[in-house]
């Protein structure tokens, strides 16, 4: 049947094993789930995504939550097809723009002509140009940045150039101009890098720093047409909910809303959820990986997933008939892992409305715009011919 109303929610980094392809990102063994499941030792209490069938999805079942005999929807996993394994990679892929050439990382700090010119637009020097985890090296540099000034410029295994400032001392507008300034920079074609990510943060000392929700992504702009760009063009109304809107670079989307944090982007869907549309809702949670996939956080992880998934139960009473929701993960993030970054998993897909009356498996599906070529086909909307759709599956 044809829906009314799409819900594409992505659960940033809830990964559910390491893809075929691991090897190449030497994250051969990562499990997002599982390694959760193992951690919270049978007591991790997912009931939502439980009945929708997270773990019939699985080889093995995530510990303690075991899979159920007849799901209430359709479940199966997405393998990914692009050449990195970030937010940006992930989300493009899932709207029929696989990332078929590895962008520029820094393992080793940035050209200096680059670091040359940010420092001379900024008049400020440059402090880290190195791969940290973004807690870490505000802890070991906020004091010196709250001294001199400085920019903390760093980098991770993605490709991307994070620059943090402690609000009181670079104040936020000028953060977000040069982090401007910065992407200008490499747009290719000597360098392309996918995001530059302003990275702002409070606190008296290192002891006591917090990265605040004025975090912003400056993305590349999307080197192709996207699903949600042939959405909005066919009329169908686009909604953008957490870092959609800068995945994209804003476009595709008719209305975005920022989230401070997964609770506050549950209520912007619960809040768009009382509308009345016919369109497709996109949705980023991103607290799951930053706040304990980065940090390797199981514990944190484990109870964001519960709190989510209480969350999604009150989505699931509200749903009406002509409703279709979908759930995945952009990439995986495992937090009994070692490192800092993402993982390079499979990751889950969850179908679900209150009308259909049958369950069962979509299989492993690849690359990831099997995703949006469902949603086009559902608004009968024509794309780049990239990625098959599950439709007609869902009965
Ligand atoms: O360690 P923090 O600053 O959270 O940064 C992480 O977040 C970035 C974007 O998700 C990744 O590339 C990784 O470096
Ligand atoms: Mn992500
Ligand atoms: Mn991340």
């Amino acid at each position: 049947m044809k829906y009314k109303r799409v819900f594409g929610l992505v659960l940033d980094s809830v990964g559910t094993g390491a893809a075929p392809d691991a090897e190449k990102f030497d994250d051969v063994g990562s499990d997002t789930l599982g390694h959760i499941g193992e951690h919270f030792a049978g007591k991790l209490q997912i009931p939502n995504l439980q009945k929708m069938g997270i773990s019939n999805l699985r080889e093995t079942p995530i510990e303690g939550v075991p899979a159920v005999e007849t799901p209430i929807g359709y479940y199966g996993k997405m393998r990914e097809t692009s050449a990195g394994k970030d937010s940006m990679d992930g989300h493009w892929e899932m709207m029929g723009l696989p990332v078929k050439h590895a962008l520029n990382t820094f393992p080793n700090g940035f050209p200096k002509e680059i670091l040359d010119k940010i420092s001379a637009f900024s008049g400020r020097k440059i402090i880290g140009n190195c791969p940290e985890s973004g807690t870490k090296i505000i802890a070991e540099l906020g004091e010196q940045q709250m001294k001199t000034g400085d920019l903390i410029v760093y980098t991770s295994g993605d490709s991307v150039i994070q620059i943090a400032a402690h609000e009181d001392i670079i104040p936020l507008d000028e953060l977000y101009k040069i982090c401007e300034y910065t992407r200008t920079l490499v747009n290719g074609p000597e360098y392309t890098v996918g995001r530059i990510i302003a990275r702002p943060y409070v606190g008296p000392d290192k002891d006591h720093f917090t990265r605040t929700a004025n975090r912003h992504d400056f993305t590349l702009e999307p080197t192709g047409k996207t699903d949600i760009d042939y959405l909005q063009e066919a009329g169908v109304h686009t909604i953008g909910i957490g870092k959609i809107n800068d995945i994209f670079s804003g476009h595709g989307i008719d209305e975005g809303y920022h989230n401070e944090s997964n609770m506050d982007g549950m209520d912007h869907v619960d809040h768009v959820m009382a509308e009345d549309f016919t369109g497709f809702c996109f949705i980023n949670l991103v607290d799951f990986d930053a706040m304990y996939g980065h940090r390797r956080n199981p514990e944190g992880f484990g109870q964001a997933l519960m709190d989510f998934d209480k969350r999604l139960g009150t989505v699931l009473d509200q749903m009406k008939p002509d409703d279709l929701l979908l759930i995945t993960a952009d990439h995986g993030n495992d937090p009994g892992f070692k490192g800092s970054d993402h993982t390079r998993e499979q990751v889950p897909l969850l179908a679900y409305s209150p009308s259909m009356t049958t369950s069962g498996s979509l299989g492993t599906r690849s690359p990831f715009a099997d995703f949006g070529a469902t949603v086009l086909e559902n608004f009968d909307v024509t794309g780049n011919g990239v990625g098959e759709s599950f439709l007609s599956e869902l009965k």
